[in-house]
């Protein structure tokens, strides 16, 4: 995690964000990549602005689910978290997750804190014990309103039977706090975003809290309750505090006020919207029942779909990442999520559209127009800058034109509005490309004298135009951003300095020498198309039939 850049006196508050801790009943899939992702392009930005982030991520790994898939694969719960965790960890790695910590709910320092947290909790009065009797669904790990399910008391996300039961249990007194949630879903009306899922949860306050239970009496694996052995904390309740465990710097006292001072209250909780109720409601009652401070902000994606269906790994019809990253790489898998579903909505996968995408904006907007441009420095300036770009571009409306491309850019990330983010950049590349198409710097140079002067300096601009796209697309793809980089002639440490700063206008300097001009993105090859040789395919895309090839692209065409 790199520290801010800012005055050394003023401590700059870090922003602190999270992902869902991904429950490990199975291993992970795109939905769980999907939210990843995201908040992975989120930190990158924050970084990019010369923030310290902390970006955390992790697996929850108590309940009664997790103890029925472990049963199911003939080992303990404690060997499958640690194997399923495990499949989180590199699955983060392949899609080039920059994240500061990854916490483990099976943690021992997480168990203290939990246990902590309930004390203040229980001190405060409001935590009682009684019996409860409702339908549950276990998938959720959830006691369901009958008024909520579908026909027979089917769970509506996960289409199986909610079950009739009955415990002695500990409860949190939820309803104690109606009254402070309505004020503060009133008064920070940013809590929770998009704007549209405030009145989701504007309803469910206003339909009357109902105190939860916080303990199982019947689930063994999970956080002993403090002074009852007999029963386990519920693990929503235990899971939401892994976002305070995952603060404790290694090898601390895992006390509660350690945790608290490296970071909290979090900036941003990441999550999908199956899980709203859980971090816009209960959390924040926890949180004010022990007093402690609340997140600045929730923000509730919409879902990856497979026949109008969430894809979740409880109806089993989710998409495998790694397939997806084994044929197209982690660049081209994380633009595609991230351009295609409007951040906030739904959105549903299909193969041929991935391919168009990335194709249409990866391969030909941005790598082929700096490949083409390329091409043309080597064969007519010897692959080096004849003028800065600052000098070379003057006052031509491309440069106001990208200028203000940028900032929508800057302002659609600020906003979360990632896809909007994507789409502002590759504007800047179609600008590009028409710049290049209006000029035709090819046929100035065959014109010589001041023609191809002009021509020169066309290349430095369009070449500026890239190196600006590559900044400003490093949060969403920062292997192909690098390539880019590296194709210009900078160095890897020149990159990772890299700040939102360096997309004005001028970095390009005169006598900068590039590299030999390489496609910096494969072209995706449909199923049955004709293979087209080529160099080294993206990384992370292992040769095989149908992984994608470098693109072979003519020289200077038009
Ligand atoms: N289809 C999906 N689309 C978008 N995000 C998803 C999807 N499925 C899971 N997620 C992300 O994972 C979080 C839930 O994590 P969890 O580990 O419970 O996965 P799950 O596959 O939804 O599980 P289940 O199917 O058992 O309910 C969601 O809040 C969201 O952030
Ligand atoms: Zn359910």
């Amino acid at each position: 995690m790199s520290e801010s850049s800012g005055s050394a006196s003023v401590k700059a508050e870090p922003f602190v964000l999270t992902t869902p801790l991904y429950y490990v009943n199975a291993p992970p899939h795109m939905g769980s990549a999907y939210s990843t992702i995201a908040a992975d392009a989120i930190a990158r930005f924050q970084r990019l602005l010369g923030k310290k982030v902390i970006f955390i991520t992790g697996t929850d790994e108590h309940g009664e689910k997790i103890a029925t898939a472990a049963a199911a694969h003939g080992c303990s719960p404690k060997e499958h978290c640690d194997t399923i965790s495990h499949a989180y960890q590199m699955l983060w790695k392949d899609l080039d997750i920059s994240y500061d910590k990854f916490i483990r709910t099976s943690d021992p320092v997480h168990e203290e804190i939990v246990k902590e947290f309930y004390s203040k909790v229980f001190s405060k009065g409001d935590i009682y014990c009684a019996d409860y009797e409702g339908l549950y669904c276990v998938n959720c790990e959830e006691y369901k309103d009958e008024k909520e399910l579908l026909e027979n008391n089917h769970c509506p996300m996960h289409l199986k039977p909610c079950l009739l039961r009955k415990e002695n249990n500990y409860f949190f007194s939820l309803s104690k706090y109606q009254k402070q949630l309505e004020d503060i879903l009133a008064a920070q009306s940013d809590f929770v975003q998009p704007p549209f899922r405030l009145n989701e949860v504007l309803g469910w306050v206003k339909n009357g809290l109902r105190d939860f239970s916080i303990s199982r009496a019947s689930v063994e694996w999970g956080i002993p309750v403090p002074n009852d052995n007999k029963q386990t904390i519920y693990v929503w309740f235990d899971a939401l505090l892994g976002y305070v465990s995952a603060l404790l710097k290694e090898g601390e006292e895992p006390t509660l006020q350690n945790a608290l001072s490296s970071g909290w209250p979090v900036s941003l909780h990441l999550i999908g919207k199956d899980i709203l109720r859980f971090h816009a409601v209960y959390w924040p009652a926890m949180l004010m029942s022990a007093g402690l401070d609340l997140p600045k902000m929730v923000f509730g994606h919409g879902f990856l779909t497979k026949d109008g269906m969430k894809m979740g790994k409880s109806l089993g019809n989710t998409l495998e990442p790694k397939d997806l990253l084994f044929e197209f790489g982690s660049d081209a898998v994380r633009y595609f999520f991230l351009r295609e579903v409007e951040f906030g909505n739904d959105g549903d996968y299909s193969e041929e559209r991935f391919i168009n995408i990335v194709n249409a904006h990866l391969a030909n907007t941005i790598g082929n127009l700096l490949n083409r441009t390329l091409g043309l420095l080597k064969k007519n300036c010897e692959s080096t800058l004849g003028f800065d770009s600052a000098s070379a571009a003057q006052e031509i409306p491309l440069k106001h034109n990208v200028k203000e491309l940028v900032e929508k850019a800057r302002i659609h990330y600020e906003n979360l509005s990632i896809s909007s983010a994507c789409e502002s950049v590759m504007e800047i590349g179609n600008a590009g490309n028409l710049y290049m198409d209006e000029h035709a710097p090819w046929s100035l140079f065959k014109q010589g004298g001041a023609s191809a002067e002009a021509a020169s300096k066309d290349l430095v601009i369009i070449l500026e135009t890239v190196r600006i796209i590559a900044i400003a697309l490093s949060p969403i793809t920062p292997t192909l951003s690098f390539r880019m980089y590296s194709q210009l002639g900078y160095s890897r440490a020149q990159f990772e300095a890299v700040t939102w700063d360096d997309t004005r206008w001028g970095g390009l300097k005169a006598g900068q020498v590039m590299a030999e001009p390489k496609p910096v993105f494969a072209r995706i090859e449909r199923k049955g198309e004709e293979k087209k040789d080529g160099g080294v395919p993206p990384k992370g895309v292992k040769e095989r039939k149908r992984a994608p090839q470098p693109q072979r692209v003519a020289e200077a065409q038009p």
